[in-house]
């Protein structure tokens, strides 16, 4: 048996499930956005989402660790918010019994619900095996019918073993024009699962298979030169800065628009293609980049030939707990053009000296 094989398996399942959830709150506008500490919404579908996977990771995996983005202390004494959440779990279920049998069935209660969701508590580290958990990334996205990510990742002693991104608004076709509006993708079927196994390559495939068993090769392209290529960014200027972007792509000679996206989309879109580059300049210096926002994405892009390192060109260090405190913004390209790519990053931040 392939590695990790039974991990992927549950991990698809799972993010599958949890984006029939996320869907649902979606289109039936369930009201019910709250504001966290660091004043970013927090919503019924990442609640709802994260209770779903991580109850499916507990089934399968019982000893395994999880670092999960969100916790249940708001829900503890917030009734309405906490019924709303169970609502959206209770009636969630994949439709293949045996698939959904697989993940465990369904949650049994609201006290179960509110542990599953607390269970994303773990600090993470360099040893032994935990997930990372994002269980809605791009959450602005989301509430405005954009890009958002469903995404999950296995991290065994610091490495990423198995990273699945579940993009229920991008289109299923590889070859789609590379887009983040959801109306450009008209005629196309939407919902795209993208997964990969260290070592093993990166796949997609439609979110919509019932049994998730028709996955296909996905490889990053490589445009002859830099003056073709396409690169995205955030939506969202406080999350990278768009002025810097802007200055590197302009000394690459790239003359295309950027494509602004919400969340890890970004890294499937270029995995397969759709895009050459991803470009993350920190806004801020004491901003410390999520694991839960990177880990499938950098599996994925890595596994379809991408390279992916941070603005030094260190390697993202995954050991680190919570955070990649070691390391500052994203930069992600082929592997013919990572090289230039990173040397414009560096032209620009010193010029900023
Ligand atoms: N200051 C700052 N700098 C960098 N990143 C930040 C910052 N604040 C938030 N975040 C995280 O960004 C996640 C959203 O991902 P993106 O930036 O790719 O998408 S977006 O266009 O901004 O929505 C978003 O993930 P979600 O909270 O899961 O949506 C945040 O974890
Ligand atoms: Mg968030
Ligand atoms: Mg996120
Ligand atoms: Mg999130």
């Amino acid at each position: 048996m392939a590695p990790y094989a039974k991990e992927l398996r549950v991990a698809s399942l799972a993010v599958q499930r949890a984006t029939l959830l996320t869907q649902r709150v979606f289109h039936e506008k369930v009201k019910g956005t709250e504001l966290k500490s660091d004043k970013s919404p927090v919503t019924i579908g990442d609640y709802g989402a994260q209770a779903l996977i991580i109850a499916a990771i507990r089934h399968n995996f019982p000893d395994d660790a999880i670092v999960g983005e969100e916790d249940s202390s708001s829900l503890q004494d917030n009734t309405d918010i906490r019924s709303q959440v169970w609502n959206a779990i209770k009636s969630t279920r994949l439709s293949s019994e045996s698939a959904e049998k697989e993940l465990g069935g369904s949650i049994k209660n609201e006290q179960a619900m509110l542990a599953a969701i607390s269970a994303g508590s773990s600090t993470g580290g360099s040893k032994g095996r935990f997930w990372a958990l994002d269980p809605i990334d791009g959450t602005k996205g989301f509430l405005r019918g954009g890009q958002y990510a469903v995404c999950l990742a296995l991290i065994v002693d610091g490495e990423i073993e198995v990273g699945v991104l579940g993009c229920p608004n991008l289109p299923v076709d590889d070859q789609a024009s590379f887009s983040a509006d959801i109306s450009d993708a008209e005629g196309h079927q939407r919902g795209v699962l993208f997964a990969a196994v260290r070592g093993h390559g990166a796949t997609s495939q439609a979110l919509s298979d019932d049994d998730l068993k028709q996955p296909k090769a996905i490889q990053m392209k490589s445009p002859p030169s830099l003056a073709d290529a396409t690169f995205c960014e955030s939506v969202e200027a406080d999350h990278s800065s768009h002025g810097d972007q802007a200055a590197i792509a302009n000394k690459l000679g790239i003359t295309k628009p950027s494509v602004r996206m919400d969340s890890q989309s970004k890294y499937g879109s270029i995995a397969r293609g759709a895009g050459d580059i991803y470009l993350r300049l920190p806004v801020s210096q004491s901003y410390e980049e999520k694991i839960w926002d990177h880990a499938a994405g950098v599996l994925i892009v890595a596994e379809a030939g991408g390279i992916i390192t941070d603005i030094k060109g260190k390697k993202h260090d995954f050991t680190q707990g919570r955070t990649l405190k070691k390391n500052k913004g994203v930069v992600a390209a082929a592997k013919n053009l990572h090289a230039d790519v990173l040397k414009a990053v560096q032209e620009v931040l010193d010029a900023k000296q």
